[in-house]
């Protein structure tokens, strides 16, 4: 693999633009079929439409000079079949009329007669032949993409098939003996193979056709000669995993062997130890197995290379100006690609929060409002640093939602998609402190705030114990603790226990509520916080790990789901309600929250979570 360094992602594109370069052709297809195809050549309108000069609106048609003399006071009458005939809208004019007035201004007389009290102008009401295409007409250009309006056009114009570009054919190939198809449970050791549709189905909305090529293992001969298969059929061959430098990484080696290995590695992370080749004159993409990683490459090189089929230029998408809210590090030599949530301020500035740097983890790109890019000469970003989000959400979707900052329990999510579903508006969570929460709430960048209070409205674990919480909604009471091994199998009894170095303790992220409520304990316990500790950003998070982990215990909340998975040892009660912008409470989104908390199966489903309804808090 090339240094870091070595090459950029714009280097190693140009390469492969250069060694492999898209061919496309050109196909005629039915019109009716062409909706998101791409034009091939400009298209000219076959016909007029109308075809004929047509009557505007339901009336009489009219020699528009022989009615110049009707006025008011001078109505004039006229013969049916001499001077007019009776017309509905869409009508063709009879040849020897030129104008139409309309049946609201036409008194019937009697039989075959009618007066009328103005004159008509020539061409009234008229659609003359050719008023919406004109045969000849340019009606689409080269390369533009034909939309269901360009659809109704150029069936108007009487185009009844299109030239359009082929579109590339790719086949995605996927490798790793760890891998199983979706729908199989993973055991241990096995991964359920996810890439193949993550990149698949991005490719098709580039427009792309995509093939699924299957799982193959990590078997030189074998991946070999699904290559050669794949070449076969396919415009681009993506070949995923097995890019590094692992034992089984055998991607990269196979692709010299079997054309022109043009790049391995690049200076951008994730995404480091992409492979590029030509094989028979093809582009092939190795691309690393981890998730974020492999759709990143898939940005960086088939993209491009799909615009470039298209003979686009440019790129088309959105960013947005917006301040960096905690510093990040990274390392020099390679840029740094990472992901960010946006919240909106109220001075229409956002705030950009990075998310976690993990090239595993898919749910962050799920999770993402759009992604920053740190230059490979910077290592450290401070907080505030003005930096430029490229998005991937609607900026009118990140605006209308609801944010909700503070802190965590499981049960929250059930109860914000509902409020989500029954208000028509996209409602996020975001854990965080209950300080940096309510920081937030006053620069108005989130909504709402999810307290943690004792049950007496005071904040205990907050440095501003005394902001006012009399319009705070009560949602419920939950329980705080250790989740532990199934059985207890280390004896945890309490705080007491936090010193001991035999187990590793998965805490809640500095500041947070949970966090800050155990160091205040361990403090009057008299013990020192653990050396062998992790943090996590959610409690579901930190049971997933308890139960993944031999001898770890994680502070977290009571809930029903962890039964089959770990045990729960209570320690204290908290209360959680919800601080909302006064305006946003007397929407119709507050009065559907309150409705939503005295939902008595809704109440259920809560307390089966973990979030029990406000009782009186002890201790
Ligand atoms: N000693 C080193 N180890 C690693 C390095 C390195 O420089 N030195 N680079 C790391 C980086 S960076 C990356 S990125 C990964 C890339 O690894 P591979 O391309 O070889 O991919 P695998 O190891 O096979 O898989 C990684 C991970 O992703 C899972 N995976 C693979 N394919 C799929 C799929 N189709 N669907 C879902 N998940 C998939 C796989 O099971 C692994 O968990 O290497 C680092 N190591
Ligand atoms: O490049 Mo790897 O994709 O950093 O994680």
């Amino acid at each position: 693999m090339e240094k870091d360094g070595a090459v950029t992602v714009q280097e190693a594109l140009d390469r492969l633009l250069q060694a492999a370069p898209p061919r496309p052709g050109i196909e005629r297809i039915p019109t009716q079929q062409a909706r998101n195809r791409y034009m091939a050549e400009p298209v000219q309108a076959q016909l007029s439409m109308p075809s004929y000069s047509a009557s505007a609106i339901d009336g009489i048609a009219v020699r528009s000079e022989a009615t110049q003399a009707a006025s008011p006071h001078t109505p004039m009458k006229l013969r049916e079949g001499e001077d007019f005939a009776w017309i509905n809208t869409g009508d063709p004019i009879p040849a020897w009329a030129d104008a139409v007035i309309m049946v609201e201004h036409v008194n019937v007389e009697g039989e075959g007669c009618v007066a009328i009290t103005r004159p008509a102008s020539s061409f009234q009401h008229v659609r003359q032949t050719g008023e919406d295409v004109a045969a000849g007409e340019v009606l689409l250009s080269a390369g533009q993409k034909i939309r269901p309006v360009d659809q109704a056009v150029l069936l108007a114009g009487g185009v009844w098939e299109v030239p359009v570009l082929t579109r590339p054919l790719v086949t995605i190939i996927a490798t790793g003996r760890e891998l199983v198809p979706p729908g199989l449970e993973p055991q241990r050791g096995e991964i359920v193979e996810f890439n193949s549709t993550l990149l698949g189905e991005t490719l098709r909305e580039w427009g792309a056709i995509t093939r699924y090529g299957g799982i193959v293992p990590d078997d030189p001969a074998l991946i070999r000669q699904t290559l050669e298969h794949a070449l076969e059929q396919s415009d681009l061959v993506i070949v995923n995993a097995g890019s590094s430098k692992g034992a089984k990484d055998f991607v990269p080696s196979v692709l010299k062997e079997m054309g022109t290995l043009l790049v391995h590695g690049v200076s951008a992370r994730p995404g480091k130890p992409a492979a590029l080749a030509v094989v028979a004159g093809k582009p092939v993409l190795g691309l690393p197995g981890y998730p974020v990683s492999a759709y990143l490459g898939l940005e960086w090189f088939a993209k491009p290379w799909i615009r470039k089929w298209r003979g686009e230029r440019t790129s088309h998408e959105e960013e947005v100006p917006a301040r960096l809210s905690q510093p990040v590090h990274t390392r020099m030599g390679a840029e740094d690609h990472l992901r960010v949530r946006l919240l909106a301020g109220p001075d229409g500035n956002w705030d950009a929060i990075p998310l976690t740097k993990g090239a595993g983890v898919t749910f962050s790109l799920s999770q993402a409002d759009g992604w920053i890019k740190v230059p490979a000469d910077s290592s450290q970003w401070t907080a505030g640093k003005n930096v430029s989000v490229r998005l991937t959400r609607p900026l009118s979707l990140l605006r209308d939602r609801i944010l909700v900052a503070g802190g965590d329990a499981p049960a929250l999510d059930i109860l914000l998609s509902a409020w989500s579903k029954q208000s028509g508006r996209a409602v996020a969570r975001y854990v965080t402190g209950m300080q940096d929460a309510l920081d937030r709430w006053r620069k108005g960048t989130c909504a709402a705030v999810v307290v943690e209070t004792d049950g007496t409205d005071t904040l205990p674990e907050c440095e501003e114990r005394d902001t006012d919480l009399s319009h705070a909604l009560p949602l419920g009471d939950v329980t705080w603790g250790w989740i532990v091994q199934k059985g207890n199998p280390d004896a945890i009894v309490g705080i007491q226990d936090w010193h001991r170095s035999d187990l590793h303790w998965i805490l809640p992220p500095s500041g947070h509520s949970g966090r800050i409520f155990l160091e205040k304990a361990a403090v009057y316990a008299g013990v020192s916080i653990p050396l062998h500790r992790k943090e996590e950003p959610s409690y579901l998070k930190a049971a997933a790990a308890v139960y993944g982990e031999g001898a770890a215990a994680a502070w977290g909340i009571a809930f029903a789901e962890y039964a089959d998975t770990v045990d729960f040892l209570p320690i204290a009660r908290r209360r959680l309600s919800l601080l909302v912008t006064p305006s946003l409470l007397k929407e119709t989104e507050g009065e559907i929250l309150l409705q939503l908390l005295q939902d008595q199966p809704l109440r259920k489903v809560l307390q089966r979570s973990g979030l029990d309804k406000p009782t009186i808090i002890r201790g």
